[in-house]
């Protein structure tokens, strides 16, 4: 059901200044993608085995703005899971007695694959994304 790391998020500060942390590491850095419906300005790090999600807040709303409220320097905001299949395991999230998130419907992601959250109180105090492979 559950299959691979598909990224780690991070929310930044400074979003040139981060992915430039990276590129200087050797790492390949997508341009800024601004996706308005998420409120965030995202720029991925594709490595061998996973991909960074770099995450800046995208106008007034943005979940990353409260975020970086409470941890001004940034830090790991989210994982994101690959998931054979999101309805069988939204069930199973909410019969294990997590709470999805946006009451559970999908929403459409950074890869145009469906996405559901796992409210980060219900699950090891961690903000878990999974999305469908
Ligand atoms: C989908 C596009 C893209 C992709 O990969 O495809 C993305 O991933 S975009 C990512 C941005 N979108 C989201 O994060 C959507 C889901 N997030 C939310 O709905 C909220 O951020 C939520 C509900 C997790 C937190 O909401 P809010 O910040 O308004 O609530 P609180 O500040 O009151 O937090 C409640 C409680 O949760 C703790 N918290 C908040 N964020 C996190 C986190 N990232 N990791 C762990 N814990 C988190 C917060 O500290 C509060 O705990 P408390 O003990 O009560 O202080
Ligand atoms: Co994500």
């Amino acid at each position: 059901m559950i299959t691979r790391l598909n990224h780690v998020a991070i929310a930044v500060p400074d979003l040139k200044k981060a992915a430039a942390q990276y590129e200087a590491l050797g790492a390949k850095t997508s341009a800024p993608q601004d996706l308005p419906e998420h409120g965030v300005t995202v720029v991925f790090v594709t490595l061998e085995n996973t991909k960074i999600e770099l995450l800046h807040p995208l106008g007034e709303n943005s979940p990353i703005g409260k975020f970086l409220e409470k941890n001004p320097a940034g830090g790991i905001h989210h994982l994101c899971f690959e998931v054979e299949n999101l309805e069988t395991a939204s069930k199973t999230i909410t019969d294990l007695g997590a709470r999805l998130l946006g009451n559970g419907t999908p929403a459409i992601g950074a890869h145009s694959k469906p996405v559901v959250f796992a409210h980060p109180k219900d699950f090891q105090g961690t903000l878990v994304e999974f999305e469908q492979s």
